[in-house]
């Protein structure tokens, strides 16, 4: 495997061949326009809701990492989940589709009540996720990752495995759908080899790849910039806003407030497993419970202002903080 901080040729070529991130303007874009119109508060109402969530809660013991009032993600948009560590943002996603059991609670997707559902009947429903850490299987190859994870093969089911046209067919169907998205993505070339020899960055565009075999509706990307080297960052980015401006939703959790102002529609802010506020990205971070949730006392200092994405002024602010 290589080394995940180290920009290979093979990085930029795949950072190359992306979609370029791009500016979204409410006067051209119908999602922006639609959400501009959105009050920005906890539990507001969208326009056109794909996922609702009602009192969702989930308890570990007696800490409740989980407890969603309500909560509506718009269709075709861009939806970053973000707060600080344990704020709960993971065991939210894993209740969503179908990891993790509420204690309390209900969801509707696309119209559907999913909440209770088994993870392969909430992907199958149309709603797939990915992984902080990637789940590509490293010792089957990169054709073999997509393969296993396309839909309705027929060796799933006891008569479609025994009549061979069917799976034949189904195989090469399959095949030709995975290299398709595989060139997308730029890993066509790397069809062959282990999944486990891909970069950090490689593998959770094959991540991403894998979990466009579904054809899903909507993809909950759990930090997808998480371990990728900075020539995949943009790349990575490119790839979300696409699938987007292809009519898909997106939700994902991320740290990466650059990433998160850059691509984001709508934002949603945990804290403590509840959602503290909501709203577009550049008034989100301004909120003053997003500033608490984050800086605890430093509240003259703003999520909007980059310095703060700068690991000096992090590091000043850490420092100050362990003083008192
Ligand atoms: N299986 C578990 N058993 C016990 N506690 C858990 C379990 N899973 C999560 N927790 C706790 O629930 C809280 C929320 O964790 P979670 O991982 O959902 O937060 P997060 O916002 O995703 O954090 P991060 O950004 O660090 O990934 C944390 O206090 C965590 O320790």
């Amino acid at each position: 495997m290589s080394d995940d901080t180290t920009v290979t040729p093979e990085d930029v070529a795949v950072a190359e061949a992306a979609p370029a991130v791009h500016a979204i303007d409410p006067a051209t874009d119908t999602v922006a326009r639609t959400l501009a119109s959105v009050e920005p508060r906890v539990g507001v109402s969208k326009p056109d809701t794909i996922l609702v969530a009602d009192g969702v809660q989930r308890r570990f013991g007696g800490m409740t990492a989980v407890d969603v009032e309500h909560l509506e993600v718009q269709r075709g948009a861009i939806t970053a989940l973000i707060g600080p560590n344990g704020a709960g943002k993971t065991t939210f996603f894993n209740l969503l589709t179908g990891f993790d059991k509420p204690n309390h609670g209900h969801w509707m997707f696309d119209g559907k009540p999913i909440a209770g559902m088994a993870a392969a009947k909430v992907a199958k429903s149309g709603m797939v996720r990915t992984f902080q850490l990637t789940k590509a299987l490293s010792r089957l190859t990169v054709l073999d990752n997509m393969l296993l994870a396309a839909r309705g093969n027929p060796g799933e089911n006891l008569f479609g495995s025994l009549v061979k046209p069917l799976w034949a067919r189904a195989e090469r169907e399959n095949t030709e759908k995975a290299l398709e998205i595989l060139a997308r993505f730029k890993l066509d070339t790397k069809k062959d080899d282990f999944a486990g020899s891909l970069s950090g960055g490689q593998r959770k565009l094959l991540e991403m790849a894998r979990a466009l075999m579904t054809d899903p509706t909507m993809i909950m990307l759990d930090e997808p910039m998480a371990g990728v080297n900075p020539a995949l960052v943009q790349s990575l980015l490119g790839h979300i806003q696409a699938l987007r401006d292809e009519g898909m939703t997106v939700l994902f959790v991320e740290h990466d407030m650059h990433a998160v102002r850059h691509i984001s529609d709508w934002v949603v802010v945990m804290a403590e497993g509840r959602v503290v506020a909501e709203g577009p990205p550049h008034s989100v971070m301004q909120d003053q419970a997003v500033v608490d949730a984050y800086l605890g006392a430093h509240h003259d200092t703003d999520l909007g202002d980059d310095a703060l994405l700068d690991p000096a002024v992090l590091a000043r602010l850490e420092a100050e903080e362990e003083k008192r």
